[in-house]
Parts: C-alpha cells; sequence; structure tokens
C-alpha cells in the first residue's frame, strides 16, 4: 500500500447556505437520465395521450410520491424497475421532444450552466421509431430547451450521453450511433442498467471501436459492484470516468488515530484524477451508501479525489443538484469554496473541448460564486 496520510475530520457545521444561494450558485451536472427526470405531470400526461395504461396512479402528488417510494429499495435491480413506466411514456418522437425540452428548463431553473444528460436510445424504440429518429427528437428537445432558456436572459449548455444497457448486448451499434451524432451534439457514451453479472469488459468491442474513434466514455461502475467493476471499466476498458464510483472505498483503510491508507485501484484514481460522478440520493435509495451522513463523498472529498456531484434520477430521488448540495452542506459542512470546487471539478471532467470548458469556468462559474461570497 502507497503511505498512509493523515486526515482531520471536518466537524459539521450548522446549515447557513440559503436554499436561494444554493440555487443561483453556477452548478454543472456529468450524470443525469433522461429517463429519470421527467415531472411527475408530464408522465401522467404523456401516459394519457400516448395510450400508456401501466401506471401505477394517474394522480400527479401521489405519482411523484410513488416513484421515490418505489426507487428507495436498497436494490438497484428493484430501483431500476421503475423506468419501465417513464420509457413506457417515451415512445413517441413527441413525448421525446417535451421530456427533452422540459429537463433542460429544470436544469436552467436550479442554476444548472454545464449538464450532460444521458439516456439508452434502444429503450425507445418499441413502437416503431428507428434509434437515429429517437437521438434526433431528443437533440430537438434539448435546443427546444436550450432556446426556452435562453428567451427567459438565462444560459445553458446540453451535451447527451448515450447510454447502452448492459444487459441487451447492443454496446456496440449504439457507440456507432454515439459517433455518427459527435457533431449534433452528442458528446459521448456509457453503459446503463444492472452492474452485478454484467461486468464491464462484456462490452470490450464497443470501447475499442470508441478509443479508436478518439471518443468519450464514461462507465457506471462501483455503484452495485465492487471493486473489480472499478478496475475492469478503468483498466480493460479505459472508462475516463467513472458513474459512481463509490465503492472505491473498499480500496482505502481508515486507522483507529485516523490514518488514511489507499490501495493499489483507489490510489490510481485519485493520482490519474479520474473524476468520481457520484449521486448521493441516489447512492442511498440502491443501497450502495447506508445514509447521506455515512456516504463516502466526506472521506473521498477529504483525501481530494476528483469528486463531482450528481443527481442521477431527480424523479426517482426527488432531487435537484441544489438540494443534493443543500443536502451535503448541512450533513458535512461542505460551504461555497466546497461546491465550487465541485463544481470546477465537473466542469474539468465534461466531454466538450477543453476551450470550452475553461470559458465556461472562466466566464460563469468563478465570476458566479464570486458574485455570492
Ligand atoms: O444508477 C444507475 N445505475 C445503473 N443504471 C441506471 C442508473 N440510473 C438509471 N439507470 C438506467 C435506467 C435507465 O433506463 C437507463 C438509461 O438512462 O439507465
Ligand atoms: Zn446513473
Amino acid at each position: 500500500m502507497p503511505d498512509g496520510s493523515t486526515v482531520t475530520p471536518v466537524a459539521p457545521v450548522p446549515p447557513e447556505l440559503s436554499a436561494d444561494t444554493l440555487r443561483r450558485a453556477p452548478k454543472v451536472l456529468l450524470h443525469d437520465h433522461l429517463d429519470g427526470g421527467l415531472r411527475p405531470g408530464t408522465v401522467a400526461e404523456l401516459a394519457e395521450s400516448t395510450g400508456y395504461t401501466g401506471l401505477p396512479t394517474s394522480d400527479v402528488g401521489a405519482l411523484g410520491r410513488w416513484f421515490r417510494e418505489a426507487a428507495d429499495s436498497g436494490s438497484l435491480v428493484s430501483y431500476l424497475e421503475t423506468f419501465a413506466h417513464t420509457c413506457g411514456v417515451m415512445q413517441t418522437e413527441e413525448a421525446l421532444v417535451r421530456v427533452a425540452a422540459e429537463a433542460v428548463e429544470d436544469l436552467a431553473a436550479d442554476g444548472v450552466v454545464y449538464a450532460e444528460v444521458r439516456y439508452a436510445p434502444e429503450l425507445f424504440v418499441e413502437r416503431g421509431l428507428s434509434l437515429d429518429a429517437v437521438v434526433e427528437a431528443v437533440q430537438a428537445g434539448f435546443a427546444e430547451g436550450v432556446s426556452r432558456v435562453a428567451e427567459r436572459g438565462a444560459a445553458i449548455r446540453v451535451g447527451t450521453l448515450l447510454c447502452a444497457m448492459r444487459q441487451h448486448a447492443r454496446a456496440l451499434e449504439i457507440a456507432g450511433l454515439a459517433v455518427r451524432y459527435r457533431d449534433a451534439g452528442v458528446v459521448g457514451f456509457d453503459i446503463a442498467g444492472p452492474e452485478d453479472g454484467f461486468p464491464p469488459t462484456r462490452n470490450l468491442d464497443a470501447f475499442e471501436f470508441l478509443r479508436q474513434n478518439n471518443a468519450h466514455f464514461t462507465i457506471h461502475a462501483g455503484e452495485a459492484f465492487g471493486l473489480a467493476s472499478i478496475w475492469e471499466a478503468i483498466q480493460h476498458c479505459g472508462a475516463e470516468r467513472l458513474g459512481h464510483g463509490v465503492r472505491i472505498v473498499d480500496d482505502i483503510k481508515t486507522d483507529a488515530d485516523g490514518t488514511v491508507h489507499l490501495g493499489r485501484l483507489a490510489a490510481y484514481v485519485r493520482d490519474r484524477r479520474i473524476p468520481l460522478e457520484i449521486c448521493p440520493t441516489s447512492n442511498v435509495q440502491t443501497g450502495a451508501a447506508g445514509s447521506i451522513a455515512e456516504h463516502p463523498i466526506g472521506l473521498l472529498a477529504r483525501l481530494r479525489f476528483r469528486v463531482t456531484v450528481n443527481t442521477d434520477n431527480r424523479l426517482m430521488s426527488g432531487c435537484s443538484m441544489s438540494s443534493e448540495f443543500a443536502a451535503l452542506h448541512e450533513t458535512f459542512g461542505f460551504g461555497l469554496d466546497d461546491l465550487r470546487w465541485f463544481t470546477i471539478n465537473a466542469m474539468k471532467s465534461a466531454f466538450i473541448d477543453f476551450d470550452e470548458r475553461l470559458r465556461l469556468i472562466d466566464t460563469v462559474i468563478k465570476p458566479g460564486y464570486a458574485a455570492l461570497a
């Protein structure tokens, strides 16, 4: 093991950042699922207009609660069952455009200035849409959302990540789709779905194809399975970022006197500045963390891993970037400097061009936090 280093535990401080300050703080979101971020009212209306009859209730308030409670299951597999309903109402171009446009509006209203929003095109072909039609409808929706936000005098930049579902074995095809639409707003690729039993190396051909094409990708790893999944994602597949990655703590030992020892893999992830797309509330719901207070983000941030904060699924977790920041502020005492650090970490780790990342850091994020201080 590398030499130990001592970290001083940070005592939580009383909350002092108002909800309004947290909302106005510029935020960068790298891990947000399109089919996990619908407004409950939109789910109900689309079910009605598209003839989807599977919803557990049509009452909007009850529906929002149902998603949160059903997702709060302690297991990733049960959590994922709730997506049958959101995907069920997203099978037409009109529905995809609407959901994508509203997602952008909701993120901008929450103070998000750059977002990478992901989804699996293969989940929206049940009623005959082609994969290309799905991608084009979502891109049209994002463009519509961005222009509605601009009309209100605000600004948001959105990049798309295309996911392949681990259990469907269509990763090479979806990777090809991501590369074909790279000049139309698709900035990267991911694999999602059940982790246990579906190791990242099942999709090696897709990752090799992406690397040959100089394309970016992240991998959901270290959420419902441990270090082996993270190791494969990085060392076999070449993931640039880790979706969640929280189980990297299994490779970190803390002595009774506070001395911390990083194993080889944890040291590699930290040394190489591999971004962790951490989603605190989602991790509690799927059982990856016992509670927000027990979430490894406190330790990982203190050890200066490249930590980013994300929503994962705003509908299923009933959360936003502001509410995740608020929970971290209340639980760990993170202040504006820490939130700015998470935000700049995320912006540095985005899949858009370097000069555009720099421009957002210098002209939007830094001045935005300076104005709040
Ligand atoms: O946290 C997650 N882990 C693995 N898969 C996930 C997670 N959140 C959402 N998904 C799945 C369900 C969606 O249908 C799919 C594409 O967005 O990705
Ligand atoms: Zn996810």
